[in-house]
């Protein structure tokens, strides 16, 4: 039987009914309020840099450069984003108003969704816990925000500064693993955010089914890179190892596999060790993450056929570290094929013909991510025509994340909802329609007793 570590936290229910109450007092509905806070977010994030920063360096070595480019810069730029627009965003919409209801005028109101329970994971801790809790805080809700007990020190750095400087019926950052979140989902949300894997995913869907709660679920998947032979090959090498070993390949949109052409595969591979080896991808160097635990990195040797390995392979048990490895003469159905990798491996299958490699592809669980690299037009449309994927890239990877004008999210199996910019606003609001009439002059034609007479109006009018 597992045995679960205990959380020191306030009592999940109480906050919860707090947080009902709070809502119901519309404070949390004034544009000054939502500033004030999204403010005060961004000035403890900035004073606590330095808490933040040796929180994840101790749950698995991540540097200072990645911290701030793939994490608390992004949570930053969204505070500053929507503090910028916050007032365009909460703005009913006018739209046309039908001749039926006319004299009449329509608008769209994004109301606040009320109390959301926002679920991070741990590979990006900062990041996918306080994008969500912000993009819900300017939305004008209140939050309970649950981070990964994973990794343990950024969730208890997210708890101090947090629980410390926003009251707890506004935002309380829950401590907890499975037995906590399992407590958590009993308890009725207005929304619940769920970042992690896809089989967690279906225990949170079906937990929010009870309440009719409705979910955001930001999955993963089996993202693929192609590469053909009309790609500038040398920079998709550079683009592909930066984006697949970028904080140990622990990245939801990294490209899991590499399928090439097979007449440009060796030329490639050389690129692809010539790459790992300048950006210093190696274990104990500042750029080059440790893998998170014991059990992921058991996991993750077990995917390593040392038969097939072209690059790397090595690793250590006691560090946590795996080196950079890249498998080659990978068929579709070896075990490494399976499942989302989710770490330092990639896997290189060759093709020969571009439509059957697709149709191959189209076959398996739509992805989080996909990308090309090629500058054949024709390539690039099949590629966006046939394969179904949350969001991707040609001629890069993993960048389409960081554009705020692009929702992210997942697709089928990788997920349900998406967010980012003003799309996560509309994520953690309801777009409550009205329809406003004039009082005066009201035709009988839609009232009973009916007659042929005013059925043929109708037909007119409708
Ligand atoms: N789409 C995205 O934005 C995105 C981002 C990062 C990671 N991911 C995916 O997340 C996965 C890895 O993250 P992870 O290991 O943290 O995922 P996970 O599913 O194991 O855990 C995610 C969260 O669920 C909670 N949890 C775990 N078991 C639970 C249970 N039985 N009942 C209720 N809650 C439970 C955890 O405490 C954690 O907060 C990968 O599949 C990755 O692709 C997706």
């Amino acid at each position: 039987m597992h045995c679960f570590p205990k959380f020191e936290s306030m009592d999940i229910q109480e906050i919860s009914s707090a947080q009902k109450a709070f809502f119901k007092t519309h404070k949390t509905k004034s544009i000054k309020f939502r500033k004030m806070y999204l403010e005060k977010l961004k000035e403890i994030i900035t004073q606590n840099e330095e808490l933040l920063y040796k929180a994840i360096e101790k749950d698995f070595g991540k540097s200072r450069f990645d911290t701030f480019t793939t994490e608390l810069s992004f949570v930053l730029k969204d505070i500053d984003y929507y503090i910028k627009n916050l007032k365009t965003l909460s703005k009913p919409q006018k739209v046309s108003t039908n001749l039926a209801n006319q004299i009449g005028k329509s608008l769209i109101y994004p109301e606040p969704l009320g109390c959301i329970l926002v679920i991070g994971a741990w590979n990006y801790p900062y990041q996918l816990s306080l994008s969500p809790l912000v993009a819900a805080l300017a939305a004008g809700n209140c939050c309970i925000l649950k981070p990964s007990e994973i990794a343990e020190n950024t969730m208890e750095a997210m708890a101090k500064i947090i629980n410390e400087n926003f009251p707890s019926e506004y935002v309380y950052v829950y401590k907890g693993g499975i037995n906590e979140t399992t407590d958590l989902l009993k308890l009725r949300f207005d929304k619940i955010f769920f970042t992690g894997s896809t089989k967690i995913g279906k225990i949170v869907y079906k937990a929010a089914a009870e309440n009719l709660t409705p979910v955001t679920l930001e999955l993963g998947g089996k993202s693929p890179v192609i590469i053909t032979k009309e790609a500038n090959l040398e920079v998709s090498a550079k683009r592909i190892v930066w984006g697949k070993f970028l904080n140990a390949g622990q990245t939801c949109v990294a490209p899991d596999y590499l399928v090439i052409e097979e007449s440009v595969k060796e030329q490639f591979l050389e690129m692809l060790r010539k790459y790992i080896k300048e950006f210093k991808y190696e274990p104990g160097s500042e750029q080059y993450t440790r893998i998170i635990n014991q059990r992921n990195f058991q996991r993750l040797i077990q995917l390593i056929q040392k038969d097939k390995v072209y690059f790397g392979g090595n690793y250590s048990e006691e560090k946590l570290y795996i080196e950079p490895t890249i498998l080659t003469d990978i068929e579709w159905k070896d075990p490494v094929m399976e499942e989302e990798i989710f770490g330092p491996i990639l896997p290189v299958i060759s093709f020969t013909h571009y439509n059957q490699m697709i149709n191959t592809i189209t076959e398996l669980e739509k992805p989080l991510a996909a990308y090309l690299f090629t500058n054949n037009p024709e390539e690039k449309e099949i590629f966006k025509q046939k394969i179904s994927f949350g969001g991707g890239c040609i001629n890069d990877v993993v960048m389409h994340l960081s554009n705020d004008h692009l929702p992210f999210g997942g697709v089928g199996n990788s997920g349900i909802g998406h967010y980012h910019g003003k799309y996560g606003f509309e994520t953690f609001s309801h777009q409550k329609s009205i329809l406003e009439r004039v009082t005066w002059g009201e035709p009988n034609i839609k009232y009973p007793p009916y007659s042929d007479k005013k059925l043929k109006w109708i037909k007119k009018l409708l």
